[in-house]
């Protein structure tokens, strides 16, 4: 385990096995034409990777990037889009693919906007969820674990662009984050 980890929440394995089970219930969905998988970096792009490896409806793959946490572990509570999806959602069924749903900003802010730009539906698969962070009402319609309130890192989750690459979920030292700014 990494020095700077308190403990792990999800093992990798845990981890493979609940992403293969969620792919298994989004490739239920019924949809005219190709599901719109959009995953949101930098933080889902493991998850990303995963998912659509299992996933086996129809679906093509664009990403959008935001940012709001920069170097903190709190929500600045400004979803800025550093870079957004290539292709037109107009009457399309999308699939919002998250590392983890906390305050609630970012995907309430991802979905309000892609269904002011005319998507025909907009479901959210996050990895995480912690509804104890929670300040927007949004929930996932397909969800990994529910994690409790502490500040994760691994598995694309990341401090300060530090820890994205481990392949497990855990609970960060504070020791590591006090004193920084928040
Ligand atoms: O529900 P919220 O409180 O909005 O938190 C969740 C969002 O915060 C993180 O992104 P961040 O802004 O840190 O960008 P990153 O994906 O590049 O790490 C995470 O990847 C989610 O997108
Ligand atoms: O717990 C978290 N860890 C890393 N990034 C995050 N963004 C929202 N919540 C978290
Ligand atoms: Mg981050």
């Amino acid at each position: 385990m990494h020095p700077d980890i308190e403990s792990i929440l999800c093992s990798r394995e845990q981890i493979d096995h609940r992403v293969q089970e969620m792919a298994k219930e989004i490739s239920s969905i019924q949809t005219e034409q190709p599901l719109i998988v959009v995953g949101v970096l930098k933080g889902a792009f493991l998850f990303m990777a995963d998912l659509v490896r299992n996933l086996t409806l129809p679906l093509e793959m664009d990403f959008i990037a935001t940012s709001s946490y920069g170097a903190s572990t709190k929500s600045s509570g400004v979803v800025q889009i550093l870079k957004d999806l290539e292709r037109p959602v107009e009457g399309r069924d999308v699939l919002l693919v998250e590392d983890i749903v906390d305050s609630g900003l970012t995907l309430s802010y991802l979905r309000d906007s892609l269904l002011r730009r005319g998507a025909n539906s907009v479901r959210i698969a996050s990895a995480f969820d912690k509804p104890s962070g929670r300040t927007v009402k949004i929930s996932p319609d397909f969800a990994g674990f529910t994690v409790p309130g502490h500040f994760l890192v691994g598995y694309g989750l990341d401090y300060a662009e530090r820890y994205r690459e481990l392949p497990y979920v855990g609970v960060l030292k504070p020791s590591v984050y006090a004193g920084a700014q928040d």
